[in-house]
């Protein structure tokens, strides 16, 4: 059985009087400042100066400034810029303002694992990954309950390395849910397989294929939007509160002969390969390699694809089909 930390097991004490550097005030960025803030602990926040989220980070009353000026000031600092800019980010204006007994932080091991940071030996290094997108991780610390999160430990030069870790888990409400212990390696390469195979790239194509083979075959995109997509919300929400059998459970009997029938003509050995192959390529670094070449040459294939998935027809249905359900609460895109 996997250690797992609850709120119990953590001790905010251990972080407070030390200033805690958030880098990078996007998605994750946001989250944990405001939730450390709100937790009772002193956080400066670094960005880029002029960008929309430096001034965001004003307008929510942050104490913003340069990211070498916020880790000079700082004993805690958690690198939450994309992950491709990271390593230009820490050789430039981090690595040279590390004081003795730090405790550098990351929300995800790539960089760490792929050895595209090498941090000095004086530091602690350790990360807190929450296993959810940043706007939730806000949404549900302001609701007052969490989203899990792992917590590893890469350097542990104070001695106290887990303790801190954990309290700043435990600053961002983590521990409400529950903070597996891992390695960089096992987040990294679980984190991969699972945002491309499952929750990122998994679903989206599967959505978007049973969506245009509807459209297709004639059938209206309205129907088809709420068949593939909305219903599907509905229907994880069920697997998230009580297991794929509670699901089986709610829904009709000729839904659930049809799905444990159909549904392995679709997931098949062949597929169950293919995520295999996707497996070995992350822990080759095959994957690694491509996605820092990518960046190198100013993402040629990434932004093609993602101007593809902003023009796929189910985006205009489902914006006009959301409309008229004001109570969907959506992150602004724009
Ligand atoms: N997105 C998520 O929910 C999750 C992310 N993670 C990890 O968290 C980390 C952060 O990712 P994410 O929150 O998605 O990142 P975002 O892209 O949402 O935000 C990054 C922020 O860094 C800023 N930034 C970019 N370049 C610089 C720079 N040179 N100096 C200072 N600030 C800069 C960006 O400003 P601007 O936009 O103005 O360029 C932006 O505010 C990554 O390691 C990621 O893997 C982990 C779990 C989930
Ligand atoms: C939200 C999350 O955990 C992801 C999908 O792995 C990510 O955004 O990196």
């Amino acid at each position: 059985m996997a250690k797992i930390y609850y709120d119990g097991d953590a001790n905010l004490d251990v972080l407070k009087g030390k200033r805690i550097a958030i880098i990078g005030y996007g998605s994750q960025g946001h989250a944990h400042a405001q939730n450390l803030r709100d937790s009772g602990l002193d956080v400066v926040v670094a960005d880029k100066k002029g960008t929309r989220n430096w001034d965001k980070a004003v307008e929510d009353g942050f104490e913003v400034k340069e990211v070498a000026e916020a880790v000079k000031e700082s004993e805690v600092i958690m690198v939450l810029v994309p992950d491709n800019i990271q390593p230009a980010v820490f050789y430039e204006s981090i690595n040279d303002n590390l004081k003795e007994g730090d405790m550098l932080m990351f929300a995800h091991g790539f960089n760490i694992h792929y050895n595209q940071i090498i941090p000095p030996k004086f530091v602690d290094v350790t990360m807190v990954a929450p296993k959810g997108p940043g706007h939730i991780v806000r949404r549900m610390f302001t609701e007052g309950i969490g989203v899990p999160a792992l917590v590893a430990v890469y350097q542990d030069y104070s001695g106290k390395a887990l303790d801190k870790a954990l309290a700043y888990a435990k600053g961002i409400g983590a521990t409400k849910a529950g903070v597996i212990e891992t390695t960089f390696k096992e987040e990294t390469e679980t984190d991969l397989f699972g945002e491309q195979v499952d929750l990122c790239g998994g679903v989206a194509e599967m959505i978007k294929a049973s969506f245009d083979v509807l459209v297709e075959a004639g059938y209206q995109p309205e129907i088809a939007y709420f068949e593939v997509l909305h219903e599907l919300k509905l229907i994880v929400d069920l697997i998230y509160e009580g297991g794929i059998y509670a699901m089986w459970y709610s829904v009709s009997d000729t839904a659930k002969y049809g799905g444990m029938t159909r549904g392995k003509r679709i997931i098949t050995e062949q597929t169950r390969e293919e995520m295999r192959k996707i497996l070995k390529e992350i822990q080759t670094g095959e994957f690694a390699r491509e996605w820092i070449l990518e960046n190198q040459a100013n993402r040629p294939v990434f932004n093609k694809l993602l101007e593809m998935e902003k023009n796929h027809p189910i985006e205009k249905v489902g914006k006009e089909l959301r409309k008229m359900m004001p109570w969907i609460k959506g992150i602004d895109v724009e």
